[in-house]
């Protein structure tokens, strides 16, 4: 990166000494680009030494929201060698800019999946599949994603636990939350503390201030009898509030900045990057099999990686039942089919939960001067002088809501909404709905209205899907994608609840706030809905079938469960069942999905699941067994309890 080059800022810099104000802009310039990106920031690419010595005590495969964690804390212990295996590269700059974040699907930082298509969703879809963008890159998803810091809710953990997965209630993991948080903005409710950590790796920021339309919305949810929350991460979820952030001063804070960034030059992490696991290898011990190893593929070149230890998956609720299934381990007769020898009948790929959503529009009459090219440029050169204006912003929008839609007294939401709003012409949304693939026919119709109008997208989220799909592979190809069924709707009470959470949006319109502001209720005029009475449920379900969006949020496709419950492939240390050495750590365990963004309930395991790996190999005593490089004076040396989280 040129413009982190010292000497070379310095210069171009001295050239302009004559203009001292230009010179300072300019300098900040370069030193604002230098902190955003460059290869600086991030651990070096440790290809050269694994061909060397491709022997580890662990293999963390995928530096996501979990693996990042999983690898930082695992090599905290000195004499613990470990190897980080990352498919994407270094993030790049529009990962690192918030405001930037819907401008990173389709790129090479994104695997770029699409469900298969589905005659009772995502019909606006060109191909009638729904896009599933999952990052690529140092951070995986949380490099790409919106950035909202959200735990879900206490019943979630509880549910998990009453369902046999001991150690994974909600006062179980709470201390995994506050383990890896540095909550920076501290002027919450007193009991803060109870719920929020300082000091962690992972920034979380509390927006403060609202700006016009964020206040609008926040209204007229109190209009409508919705409670104003201070922390939806406390001790109550319902309500309407500002979202918490992962970010950082204006950055984007992905678990790659806030895990590996302060330890890329530990001696015993490494990371490879740009380098795909393709199959994971096993060994037959005396009684059992054993995973030994991955196969990784880089640049061409297939290389054999060896533990001594454990290999650890986390490559995401897609990419890890696809490796899982490739390497031997998932339902039989799909293995057999595809000629794949089996190692472990699971049923790997099932139990597919995500969160999907259909947005209701509201428009209100705006001067397109707002987003025009000077007031960008403006706004751009305000966040990289001062990391703040527009840019340092979550988007599309700080305000987020949980409600039930049946019962208004409950403490468990069953809808979430968002709130997308885009000035008039603001490209950046248009473009997205284009890169997600929607047809001519949506997408005209939303840009036509979107020209001389602010468009607010009053997003509903069903919270807590009945209906389940599944991940097959495609073919024994590793490059090949897999199969993605996501089954939205199947359940007949799904989309009774996202009609309810329809009709809640629908209130707005009647609400003073917006009838004073001006914003209108508009249906995006689809041919496929123009038979039905707008009026009716009918309609309101054939706009959901027509408009259905992911909130980019699947997981549980290698459940966790107790021992005896067939559905599930990890038990709750997160070992896969039936074989030695091999564990899951990631989106994918999730026995059910939380009513709740998902990025910090998987940083949430990746905490937890560091824990139970340091518990099991260092209370046990197993650490001395396999590993020759071992200098046992300084093993005997370390306090193991020292490894614990210090809470
Ligand atoms: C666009 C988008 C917006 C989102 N917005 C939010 C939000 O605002 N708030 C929120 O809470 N959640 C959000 N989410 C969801 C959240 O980010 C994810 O649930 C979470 O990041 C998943 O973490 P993970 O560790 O399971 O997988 P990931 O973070 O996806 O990590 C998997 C990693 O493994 C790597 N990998 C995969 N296969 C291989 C292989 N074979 N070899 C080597 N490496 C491999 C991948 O490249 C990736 O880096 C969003 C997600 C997306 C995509």
């Amino acid at each position: 990166m040129w413009a982190c080059d010292q000497g070379l800022s310095s210069t171009i810099v001295n050239s302009y000494e004559a203009v001292p104000v230009f010179a300072n802009v300019l300098q900040s310039f370069l030193a604002a680009q230098c902190a955003l990106v460059g290869d600086h920031l991030w651990p070096e690419d440790a290809t050269e030494k694994v061909m060397k010595d491709p022997y580890y005590d662990f293999i963390v495969v995928g530096a996501g929201s979990a693996g990042a964690v999983v690898a930082n804390r695992l090599s905290e212990v000195p004499h613990w060698k470990v190897l980080l295996v990352e498919a994407g590269g270094n993030p790049t700059i529009a990962t690192e800019i918030p405001q930037l974040f819907l401008g990173n699907m389709n790129t090479t930082e994104d695997w770029g999946y699409t469900t298969q298509p589905q005659a009772g969703a995502c019909r606006s879809y060109k191909n009638k599949g729904c896009a599933w963008p999952r990052g690529k890159t140092l951070g995986g998803s949380s490099s790409i994603n919106a950035m909202y810091y959200v735990r879900g809710n206490k019943q979630d953990y509880e549910e998990w636990a009453a369902n046999g997965n001991s150690g994974w209630s909600y006062n179980d993991v709470l201390p995994y939350f506050k383990k890896s948080e540095n909550f920076s903005k501290f002027s919450l409710d007193d009991d803060a503390a109870n719920y929020h950590g300082i000091g962690g790796y992972l920034s979380v920021e509390n927006t403060e201030r609202a700006d016009d339309f964020e206040k609008i919305i926040i209204e007229a949810n109190k209009e409508l009898g919705t409670k104003i929350l201070r922390d939806i991460n406390g001790g109550n979820q319902m309500g309407v509030t500002q979202a918490q952030s992962t970010t950082k001063d204006g950055i984007r804070h992905s678990t790659a900045r806030a895990f590996l960034n302060p330890v890329k030059d530990r001696p015993n992490l490494h990371v490879m990057k740009n380098a795909y696991v393709t199959k994971i290898l096993f060994k037959d011990a005396s009684n059992s099999i054993e995973a030994d190893g991955v196969l990784v593929s880089q640049n061409g070149i297939d290389i054999n990686v060896k533990s001594r230890k454990e290999v650890i998956i986390s490559a995401g609720a897609i990419n890890t039942p696809k490796l899982l299934l490739l390497s031997g381990i998932g339902p039989k007769k799909q293995l057999e089919d595809l000629g794949l020898s089996v190692i472990a009948n699971l049923p790997v790929g099932e139990n597919l939960q995500d969160h999907a959503f259909v947005p209701i529009y509201y428009t209100l009459k705006g001067d397109k001067q707002l987003t025009s090219l000077p007031n960008i440029v403006n706004a751009f050169a305000e966040y990289i002088l001062n990391k703040k204006g527009p840019f340092s912003a979550l988007n599309p929008n700080t305000v987020i809501s949980f409600i039930n839609t049946t019962d208004s007294a409950s403490s468990i939401p069953d809808v979430q909404h968002h709130y997308f709003f885009a000035g008039p012409s603001q490209s950046n949304v248009m473009d997205a709905y284009k890169k997600h693939g929607v047809s001519e026919e949506f997408n005209e119709k939303v840009s036509k209205v979107n020209e001389n109008n602010f468009i607010l997208a009053v997003c509903t989220v069903l919270l807590k899907p009945k209906s389940k799909g599944r991940i097959v592979l495609n073919s024994n190809d590793p490059y090949d994608s897999p199969l993605i069924y996501a089954n939205y709707f199947d359940d007949p009470e799904d989309l009774e609840t996202i009609i309810n959470g329809i009709k809640y949006v629908l209130k707005f319109a009647d609400t003073k706030i917006f009838k004073d502001v001006g914003f209108k209720l508009h249906w995006v005029d689809l041919e496929a809905c123009q038979q039905y009475d707008k009026q009716s449920d009918t309609f309101l379900e054939c706009m959901a079938r027509e408009t259905t969006f992911s909130l980019y949020h699947p997981v549980g496709t290698a459940k966790m469960g107790p021992h005896g419950d067939d559905t599930a492939v990890v038990d709750p240390d997160l070992k896969v069942k039936g074989v030695e050495r091999l564990r899951v750590i990631d989106a994918s365990v999730m026995p059910s999905i939380v009513r709740g963004n998902t990025n910090a309930p998987v940083i949430m395991i990746g905490e937890k699941g560091a824990d139970l790996i340091k518990k099991d190999w260092l209370e046990n005593d197993r650490d001395t067994a396999s590993d020759s490089s071992l200098n046992s004076d300084k093993c005997q040396n370390v306090s193991l309890l020292s490894y614990f989280s210090g809470w």
